[in-house]
């Protein structure tokens, strides 16, 4: 790992320890370290690089995918349901996290999401909290004249103006946004003004965590490096948390002292005085906790690590947006992403960037439409499906989330499926890219699948990959989704001014004649939207939670979880935005002391 930082004084016990330092990490830092008499110190894994070419031009975004400077790179257990294939899994690592490598799409869910997660039991996390939590934490720059060629009128009431994050409409839009947008017309989607205001439901331009000058906004830039030099802050890079230093016997709980990491070859310790908070994320979280002893007694007992605390679902009722892609090639000499391959058109566009902050580098695909299952579900053959599904088998947090979202189904506020139209090649089975062309390939995301996977650790040794199962396509109803979305977004593509772009269909490459080639197709296609959640969930604990409304870990006196592993159920949106809202709100609870 790489280890260059300024290092504690070794007396010094800050006052709170964050074990992680991406987006959710360094907004609770920055916000706990606004008081001067409050010390802070993050650990974080990774490297202190948080600008480079490759984090902040948009474009080059999939560069760091895979690289080990930049990503942790996990891969699921091989998807039995999925073509025996294991699924990769991204994670930013280094100041930043996630947002270092992530699409900078920037989306809220329906208003009704946001309050279902009161509804589940957590009072205060509801649609008007977290309104007030995306506003804090982002600035929103547009012209109205910019958007309004797209049918967009933002609600300035729903949009920050003073917050770290910089937020902004993408500056250059690509050449599948129109032509979509007029498909979408004609087959009676509509067109949504103000997705982030409580109802997303409909095709719309997204915007991005990317500020005015065309770079990448990450939770670095907009929350570490504009406090950097605070006193009371300290960062330690290259500092690999290993375990919790628990102690037994407190009537509020167990007491956390302190952290046990690892930097360079030396094994260190570091105590707080007040709290230790995770911010390591929905894989790293719940194992740092199994590693401490904080689980399933039959999972962690086996491994020979004490057990400190039964907590039986940490690492359980693991969620995520399942994805799929296919491909077609576009007619005629389209400028597309693809084109940067030629040398005259990537010197241009680079030249565009580097002085007018345009161009293709300065964007990422833009277009969302976000559906409900209605739409795509005009023979209730999802809905018959998922009436004779039984839940039984889920473990008591799955069992409450899986209810809901059966709800949801008939739930036309609530958008189930995700198209994003993609002007580039993107691998799939049996796709070959031929220079010179241009593509398009679509993203479908399930937004509420009904798998629920698990992330444990299989080893008490710290350096070892926790096992991340996600049990994708282990339901009839999720695939009864996948195929009528499939047929939907295909017939999308391939009408009105989108299809007359389409030359031939290329992913899949053969014609699939029935609903089990589809299911093949998608089968093979399978992968993550990298949004993983719920391991830690934030439920009542007799309903299988794992934190509280404050987000303090069940039976423990000072411990925290503040990351994508506490949202319960899966929402409507990518994450982010819902990540700065909920660290933002984190930070005042742990301020007034709850
Ligand atoms: C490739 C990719 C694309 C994405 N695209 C989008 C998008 O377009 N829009 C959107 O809204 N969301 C997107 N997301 C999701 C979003 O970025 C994440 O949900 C979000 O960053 C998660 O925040 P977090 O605080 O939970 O974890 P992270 O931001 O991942 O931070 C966790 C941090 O903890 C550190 N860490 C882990 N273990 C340890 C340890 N033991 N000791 C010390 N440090 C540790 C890690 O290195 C990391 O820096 C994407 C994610 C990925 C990976």
């Amino acid at each position: 790992e790489p280890f260059t930082s300024k290092t504690m004084p070794s007396t010094s016990v800050p006052d709170y320890i964050i074990v992680g330092g991406g987006l959710c990490g360094l907004v609770l830092a920055a916000r706990l370290s606004e008081d001067p008499g409050v010390s802070v110190c993050v650990l974080e894994s990774g490297s202190e690089t948080f600008h480079d070419e490759n984090i902040d031009v948009p474009a080059n975004l999939a560069q760091t995918w895979g690289n080990p400077n930049y990503d942790w790179a996990f891969f699921s257990t091989p998807q039995k349901e999925a073509g025996a294939r294991p699924i990769f899994l991204p994670r930013g690592k280094g100041l930043g996290g996630s947002t270092l490598i992530n699409v900078m799409e920037l989306t809220r869910a329906s208003s009704v999401e946001y309050d279902a997660i009161e509804e589940l039991g957590n009072p205060g996390w509801n649609w008007n909290e977290f309104l007030k939590y995306f506003k804090k934490s982002e600035t929103f720059t547009y012209s109205p004249q910019e958007v309004e060629p797209y049918g967009m009128h933002f609600d300035d009431n729903a949009h920050g103006t003073d917050g770290p994050l910089k937020k902004t409409f993408p500056r250059y839009m690509d050449t599948l946004v129109q032509p979509a947008l007029q498909t979408a017309d004609t087959l009676g989607i509509r067109r949504i003004s103000d997705p982030s205001a409580g109802d997303n439901r409909g095709i719309f331009v997204a915007t991005k965590s990317i500020d005015t000058n065309a770079t990448r906004s990450s939770a670095a830039s907009a929350y570490y490096e504009p406090n950097k030099n605070r006193p009371n802050l300290n960062i330690l890079t290259g500092a690999r948390v290993g375990r919790l230093l628990t102690v037994k016997g407190s009537s509020s709980g167990i007491v956390i002292r302190g952290v046990e990491y690892l930097q360079g070859d030396a094994l260190k310790v570091l105590e707080a005085s007040k709290e230790v908070i995770l911010c390591a994320g929905s894989y790293q979280t719940p194992k740092i906790l199994e590693l401490s002893g904080i689980g399933d007694p039959s999972i962690i007992g086996k491994l020979g690590i004490p057990v400190v605390l039964d907590l039986k679902s940490v690492g359980a009722n693991h969620q995520d947006h399942l994805v799929y892609t296919f491909t077609f090639r576009l007619k005629g000499k389209l400028e597309t992403y693809d084109s940067m391959q030629e040398p005259e058109v990537a010197e241009r566009q680079k030249k565009l960037y580097t002085e007018e902050r345009t161009g293709l580098l300065s964007a990422t695909p833009s277009l969302f439409a976000f559906l409900p299952l209605r739409t795509v579900d005009k023979d209730d053959i999802i809905l018959d499906s998922a009436r004779k599904m039984k839940l039984e088998d889920a473990n008591t947090a799955a069992q409450k989330t899986l209810k809901l979202q059966q709800q949801w189904l008939v739930n036309d506020r609530i958008p189930w499926i995700d198209i994003n139209f993609i002007d580039r090649f993107m691998p799939g089975p049996g796709a070959n890219f031929e220079p010179g062309k241009a593509y398009m390939t679509i993203n479908v995301m399930l937004l509420h699948p009904f798998n629920r996977g698990s992330v444990h650790i299989t080893s008490p040794d710290p350096l070892q990959n926790p096992v991340i199962e996600l049990n994708a396509f282990d339901n009839d109803v999720d695939l009864a989704i996948s195929v009528e979305t499939y047929k939907f977004a295909r017939k999308f593509s391939t009408t009105g001014p989108l299809g007359a772009l389409v030359e031939e269909e290329i992913c899949p490459a053969t014609e699939l004649k029935t609903d089990d080639d589809i299911k093949e197709f998608l089968r093979q296609s399978l992968g993550s939207s990298f949004h993983p959640i719920g391991t830690v969930g934030m439920l009542p604990e007799k309903d299988g939670g794992c934190v509280d409304p404050s987000l303090k870990v069940y039976g423990t006196a000072n411990l925290r979880v503040v990351d994508a592993s506490i949202i319960p159920i899966n929402i409507s949106a990518h994450l982010q935005a819902t990540l700065y809202a909920i660290a933002e709100k984190a930070a005042d609870i742990i301020k007034k002391g709850v």
